[in-house]
């Protein structure tokens, strides 16, 4: 295990940003803290760092008990939403910076530079400052230079945050690929499902300062440990005493399946290949959202008002309203 998180609790005031979290993540693995804001994601990437102390348990870095240590012996590398470069400084020296204070042979540092700036993509920048350089080049420069002095363990506070929708799905697809070249052990804060579902070998979600599930992408999508979870990962409806993912229910327009539920289409929104319907059915106040594919809501010729009939499809990933703790796979 590359960090080991016991039992740790951290108050402000009467607040509990953190309550009783353990958590292990092993050597080499890429870990989103997925969860809502104020959860506590940052609080505990904070307490990994260094930056701010627990009032209670322990972390152990790379078997040494860290707990104590302040920051700059815990070999960890950071990267924050706003992270500050040196502006005066160009991009290869901003890179270079750790190893010079670390009093790195001067050979040492040019050839390490140079693969570190080659491994971001940032070569052709590298006598450029900060400032010439997009938001998204800017956080490939802190990558790089927190990547400089080799950490055991890279932590990524909402590092693309800040940035437009295309280019942090841009560096959401170079961090993937970035970390299966160099295997650094890396823990990244994220409120957004969809980067942490698409980085991460394993997500922590985390709400209200507890620890909600463990697992892997999959996991986490197909068997949710609660209704928290299950709504935070995607989209949710009800259909009857059951809550689950639109895109798990089945249309007809004939009441074929036995226990079928009828309704008629309000609404029929095409958002690019899928078309997103809202339907009424009687006894429910809220409408039951349902995707299908284009092509699938062409064959069944739906238009507004039409009649249809809806079922779970075949092990769909639903949860029972009715208090059911654990998720069950509804077979139609
Ligand atoms: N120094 C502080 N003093 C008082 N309360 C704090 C302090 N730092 C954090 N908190 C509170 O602790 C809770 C957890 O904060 P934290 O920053 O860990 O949340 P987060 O999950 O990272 O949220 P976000 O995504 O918004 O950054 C929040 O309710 C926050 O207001």
């Amino acid at each position: 295990m590359s960090i080991e998180v016991r039992g740790v609790g951290k108050r402000y005031g009467d607040f509990v940003a953190l309550d009783d979290i353990n958590v292990s993540l092993p050597t080499g693995q890429l870990t989103a803290l997925l969860g809502p804001s104020g959860g506590g994601k940052s609080t505990l990437l904070r307490i990994i760092a260094g930056l701010e102390s627990a009032d209670s348990g322990s972390v152990d870095i790379e078997g040494v008990d860290a707990t104590k240590l302040p920051p700059q012996k815990r070999n960890v590398g950071f990267v924050f939403q706003h992270y500050a470069v040196f502006k005066h400084m160009t991009v290869a020296k901003n890179v270079a910076f750790g190893l010079e204070i670390r009093k790195r042979p001067k050979a040492e540092v040019k050839a390490k530079v140079a693969e570190l700036l080659e491994l971001v993509h940032l070569s052709q920048f590298a006598h450029r400052l900060p400032s010439q350089l997009s938001g998204g080049q800017r956080q490939r420069l802190a990558l790089a230079r927190a990547l400089a002095v080799e950490p055991s363990v890279l932590l990524l506070d909402e590092p693309f945050g800040a940035l437009d929708a295309q280019v942090r799905k841009e560096l959401r697809e170079w961090l993937r690929r970035l970390h299966d070249e160099v295997h650094v052990t890396t823990v990244f804060v994220t409120h957004d499902q969809e980067e942490a579902l698409e980085v991460a070998d394993e997500i922590v979600v985390i709400n209200q300062g507890r620890i909600e599930q463990i697992g892997t992408p999959d996991q986490l999508y197909d068997e949710p440990a609660n209704d928290f979870v299950m709504g935070f990962l995607g989209a949710v409806t009800r259909l009857g005493p059951l809550r689950l993912r639109p895109h798990d229910i089945e249309v007809a327009v004939s009441p074929g399946v036995p226990g079928s539920t009828p309704g008629v289409v309000q609404r029929a929104l095409r958002v690019g290949f899928e078309v997103r319907l809202t339907v009424d059915v009687p006894g429910q106040e809220e409408p039951v959202l349902v995707v299908l594919s284009r092509t699938h809501a062409r064959a069944l010729d739906l238009e507004l008002g039409s009649r249809v009939w809806l079922s779970p499809t075949t092990g769909a990933t639903a949860v029972s309203v009715l208090g059911l703790a654990r998720p069950e796979v509804v077979s139609a």
